[in-house]
């Protein structure tokens, strides 16, 4: 080869390299655009093949710092009299197949070798986590030997301005419930869907929180919505009507005191009987099943403080205590399907409410908790039902407004954020939807704003 070929053919490299450095310059600054003004497109372009790699690149170690990998042979001998148990010589790492990006990070499937249970990749979601640099990794159990996990690649409930909730606008009298009616958007999920009350898929609901989680919040977001449609709501608030007093024009009746709440509930439980006699009349099991023209108004009742509603000072207070909790309890077994729902909050839920605590909560499916003072609370508003969950109820921190861990569809539970709601928006609902107020036999709206 001549000196001018080779020198030609230099020149020839070092252009095709100035090219090349000048094409990778321009992927740099295209990904700091798009990380700072489009970060869904830098996470599809860039982030998410980062991850990728680095997720190959580390699985056979955590699996193995982790104690995630089963052995190929038995991982115990025998040395004379002595049984001895180690560390697998060759480990079998189980295979992490299907990583698929999402708008909220990623998914993947690891599937499990054979003698693995799911429960050891559920613990070590945090360690995938802190190893591949993400904001959290879920990692759930739904199918027989594969666990799967949700990647989220940043803390989506960091933002929880108001979207525009009120789908149907207020004002707009709509004639017969639907069951989409009783769905309320209240906030964002951590896995990027929205945060749905459904109360046909879980028809009442226990929402616990300390003063100042955001308990309020939370509720008036759903009300504001159900306030729009032929729905009755109905308040118990026996801190002298202090809290739900602000709902009272679109309130279809509000007790302010036990003796009330006893009443109302012994008047709903009626309304629950002649609903059952319509259902069974018609041959309905539901009143969604009944003809449109028979359909009566879905009743929500919202209590606030809870456990006012239990606790007694003195033995004349029993009997309306007894009263109250007895009606509730039965319209939390019969409700369902009558369209009665619950929506019980309070600040502190424990066995020293008593016995009929226990029973209540066995009939509230749908489950909230925000941040909470004592273990206690936070055991009995997710322990039976999702055991794991409670500790991560215990680290939401009291500037976490709004944070919670609810029930979720195929998680199980799900951490979530409400969308901050004002005052000022929940009186423009109310005043705007007053109207539509539907009138449940027994019931009398209040007349005049609580005196406390
Ligand atoms: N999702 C949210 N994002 C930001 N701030 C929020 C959110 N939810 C609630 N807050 C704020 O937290 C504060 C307390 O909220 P809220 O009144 O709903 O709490 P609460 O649990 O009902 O309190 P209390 O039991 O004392 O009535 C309010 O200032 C509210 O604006």
């Amino acid at each position: 080869m001549t000196w001018e070929r080779l020198a030609a053919l230099g020149d020839a490299l070092v252009r095709v390299g100035i090219a090349l450095g000048c094409l990778f310059v321009l992927w740099l600054l295209l990904g700091a655009y798009l990380s700072r003004r489009r970060p869904v497109a830098y996470w599809y372009g860039y982030g998410f093949w980062f991850l990728l790699w680095r997720m190959r690149r580390t699985w056979s170690r955590l699996t193995l710092n982790a104690d995630l990998t089963a052995s190929e042979r038995p991982n115990t001998g025998v040395f004379g009299s002595l049984v001895v148990k180690g560390r697998p010589l060759r480990p079998a790492v189980p295979l992490l197949i299907k990583i698929r990006p999402r708008r909220f990070g990623a998914t993947a499937v690891v599937a499990l070798q054979p003698g693995q249970v799911p429960q050891p990749f559920i613990d070590a979601a945090d360690a995938m986590a802190h190893t591949w640099g993400v904001h959290a990794v879920r990692a759930a159990a739904s199918r027989r030997g594969r666990v799967d996990l949700t990647i989220l690649r940043a803390d989506p409930l960091g933002d929880s301005s108001m979207r525009d909730l009120r789908s149907t606008s207020p004002g707009a009298a709509v004639p017969v419930a639907v069951p989409e009616d009783l769905c309320a958007e209240i906030g964002n999920r951590e896995d990027g869907q929205s945060w749905v009350l459904d109360l046909i898929a879980l028809p009442h609901w226990l929402i616990t929180g300390a003063t100042q989680s955001g308990k309020s919040t939370l509720i008036n977001a759903a009300v504001a919505q159900w306030a729009a449609r032929p729905i009755a709501l109905v308040g118990i608030d026996c801190k002298g009507g202090m809290e739900l007093a602000s709902l009272a024009p679109r309130l279809s009746a509000l007790a302010y005191d036990r003796a009330q709440a006893a009443d109302l509930l012994g008047h709903l439980v009626t309304e629950a009987e002649r609903r059952m006699a319509l259902c069974r009349e018609h041959r309905a099991r539901n009143i969604w099943q009944l003809p449109e023209h028979l359909r009566p108004a879905p009743v929500i009742v919202i209590v606030d403080e809870l456990a006012e509603l239990y606790l007694i000072a003195s033995r004349e207070q029993k009997d309306a205590a007894l009263r109250a909790t007895t009606n509730l309890l039965r319209l939390g077994q019969l409700g369902a399907a009558l369209g009665i729902h619950l929506i019980l909050a309070g600040q502190r839920v424990g066995t020293d409410l008593g016995p009929g605590i226990s029973a209540l909560r066995a009939q509230l499916g749908g489950r909230i908790c925000l941040k909470v003072h004592d273990p206690e609370t936070a055991k009995m508003t997710l322990g039976d039902l999702h055991p794991d969950a409670v500790d991560a109820a215990q680290l939401i921190g009291p500037a976490d407004k709004g944070v919670a861990i609810t029930t979720a569809d195929h998680f199980g539970w799900v951490r979530a954020r409400s969308v901050k709601f004002t005052d000022d928006d929940l009186d423009q609902a109310v005043h705007a939807t007053r109207h539509l107020t539907p009138r449940i036999p027994g019931l009398t709206p209040p007349a005049d704003p609580p005196v406390a």
